[in-house]
């Protein structure tokens, strides 16, 4: 067994994504010497071609709404969306797809780049291009690309679009085919609604978001201002004058100047040397132990883990790796992961979608909601809490801003907090918030009840 003296260096992250960076920064901060090999962009998809410019991209149609919804404001409202400054501003939010910034943060950090194709090459070391390191850990973040599925014909199509294209667009199609009707699919569908084009979201599930809560994917079909098509799968994919076209078992065909696939991901785990660890990935990704260690000095974290996909759970899932390799034995615990859809309504959701106890109150409930629109009563907006009679153990919710609002929620299960101490929480007048004092006495009477 060698010291830590003889690698050249502690740790090395192969992947610079947000989770990849946010281990390095925090085994830097404990002392380490630290390295990143990062083939493309440091930042990856999130920063790049997922988080930050879907949001971006959604917010012009999210904010013309919200001032149409409101009497005194809607007749300042004169003219469309301006597709051309929205996608400046994502250019600028994405720094025009340059990551001279994050280098610098990088090296101000104390994280040496390594530019290049990383590989492993046998425990403790990792091959970049011509050049070898050794360290006494390596961590595996190489994230995760778009799934393209085995639909006939679909493979072979000349310039579909990934997340990539769709997020990077330079000109908004006038009609736009999107498969999948996950977080991916919503969100673009109603981004480029918002951009001007003429939208068909389709997927084989007969609700949007079939991965959530059923009742959430229900509301937020009807809200989505999106031409939906559902509950069957494309049986064949051509292109042929200019059109993209999918056709349906029951003959129905659907056109579209592009084709945005987005039926999910698959992970990096082919050509990173997993071989020479003896690693065998299983088809969701790399699998790990609760501390995120997946062999002696050897780590994953992020989405080659295939373990929830999202920025804020790789992040997570670094801080309990960095945790770990710096002395200080942690687990991950996945009981509170909150995920949010940023669509208009927002959907939110956190914990157990089911269980013992369970309410829904709705938004109208709360004098907020009548300040954001006339048609409070009859807009898609509610709060679902699951208890099992003691704590929260789940929550889900759709309406404005509920990604903000639900994590008090996130907080109660995550610290299993008694119902009687949530029910002597004090919540402000007139928020959102308010729903929860709402269920929360629905919940304490249906609990009294049983
Ligand atoms: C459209 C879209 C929107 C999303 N929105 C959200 C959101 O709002 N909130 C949220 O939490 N999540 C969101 N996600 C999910 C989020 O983008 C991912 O969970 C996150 O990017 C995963 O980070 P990662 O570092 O694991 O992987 P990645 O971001 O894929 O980063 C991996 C990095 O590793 C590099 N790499 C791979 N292999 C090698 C190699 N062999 N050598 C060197 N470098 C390598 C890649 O170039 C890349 O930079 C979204 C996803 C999509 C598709
Ligand atoms: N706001 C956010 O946090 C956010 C936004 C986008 C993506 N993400 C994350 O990124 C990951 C990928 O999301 P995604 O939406 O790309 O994938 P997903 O796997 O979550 O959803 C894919 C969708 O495609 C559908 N589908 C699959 N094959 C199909 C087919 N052949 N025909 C029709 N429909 C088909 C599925 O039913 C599903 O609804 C997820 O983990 C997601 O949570 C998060």
């Amino acid at each position: 067994m060698s010291s830590p003296d003889q690698y050249d260096y502690d740790v090395i992250v192969i992947g610079g994504g947000s989770p990849g960076e946010h281990f390095a920064a925090a085994v830097a901060g404990g002392g380490l010497r630290v390295a990143i090999v990062e083939r493309e962009l440091l930042g990856g998809e999130c920063t790049f071609w997922a988080c930050i410019p879907s949001k971006t991209l959604l917010r012009p149609g999210e904010a013309l709404a919200a001032a149409r919804d409101v009497p005194g404001a809607s007749a300042a409202v004169t003219g469309q969306v301006d597709a051309a400054a929205a996608l400046a501003w994502r250019d600028f939010m994405v720094s025009s797809y340059d990551d001279a910034g994050a280098e610098k943060w990088a090296r101000d950090t104390g994280i040496e780049v390594l530019r290049g194709d990383g590989k492993l090459a046998g425990p403790h070391t990792v091959a970049v291009g011509a050049t070898t390191c050794t360290a006494e850990h390596v961590v595996l973040a190489t994230g995760s690309e778009a799934f393209i599925p085995p639909i006939p014909g679909l493979r072979d199509l000349p310039g579909v679009w990934t997340n990539r294209e769709a997020t990077a667009v330079k000109e908004i199609p006038k009609r736009l085919l999107v498969l999948g009707a996950g977080p991916t699919g919503v969100e673009m569908a109603q981004a480029f609604t918002g951009l001007g084009a003429s939208v068909a979201l389709v997927d084989g599930a007969d609700h949007v978001l079939p991965r959530e809560p059923e009742a959430l994917g229900r509301a937020l079909g009807e809200a989505l201002g999106v031409e939906l098509h559902l509950g069957q799968h494309a049986t064949n994919a051509s292109f042929a004058d200019g059109e993209y076209v999918l056709d349906f078992p029951d003959g129905k065909q659907l056109r579209g100047d592009k084709l945005l696939v987005a039926t999910g991901r698959t992970p990096r785990v082919h050509g990173i040397g997993l071989e020479t660890a003896g690693i065998e990935p299983n088809p969701r990704g790399i699998e790990t132990d609760e501390r995120m260690n997946v062999a002696d000095g050897l780590w994953a974290v992020g989405d080659v883990t295939g373990q929830w996909n999202l920025t804020h759970v790789g992040k997570y899932q670094g801080r309990v790796a960095a945790a770990n390799i710096l002395g200080t034995p942690t687990k991950v615990d996945y009981t509170a992961i909150p995920r949010v859809v940023f669509t208009d309504p927002q959907v939110a959701a956190v914990g157990a979608a089911e269980g013992d106890h369970t309410v829904t109150v709705h938004l109208s409930g709360v004098a907020r909601t009548a300040t954001y629109t006339r048609e409070y009563d009859s807009r898609p907006g509610f709060l679902t809490l699951v208890s099992d009679g003691n704590v929260l153990t789940g929550a889900h919710a759709i309406g404005p801003e509920a990604g903000e609002w639900l994590q008090q929620a996130t907080v109660a299960i995550r610290a299993r907090i008694p119902l009687d101490v949530l029910l002597d929480v004090v919540q402000p007048f007139p928020t959102f918030s308010e729903a929860f004092l709402n269920g929360l006495r629905e919940l304490d009477s249906k609990r009294k009840q049983k």
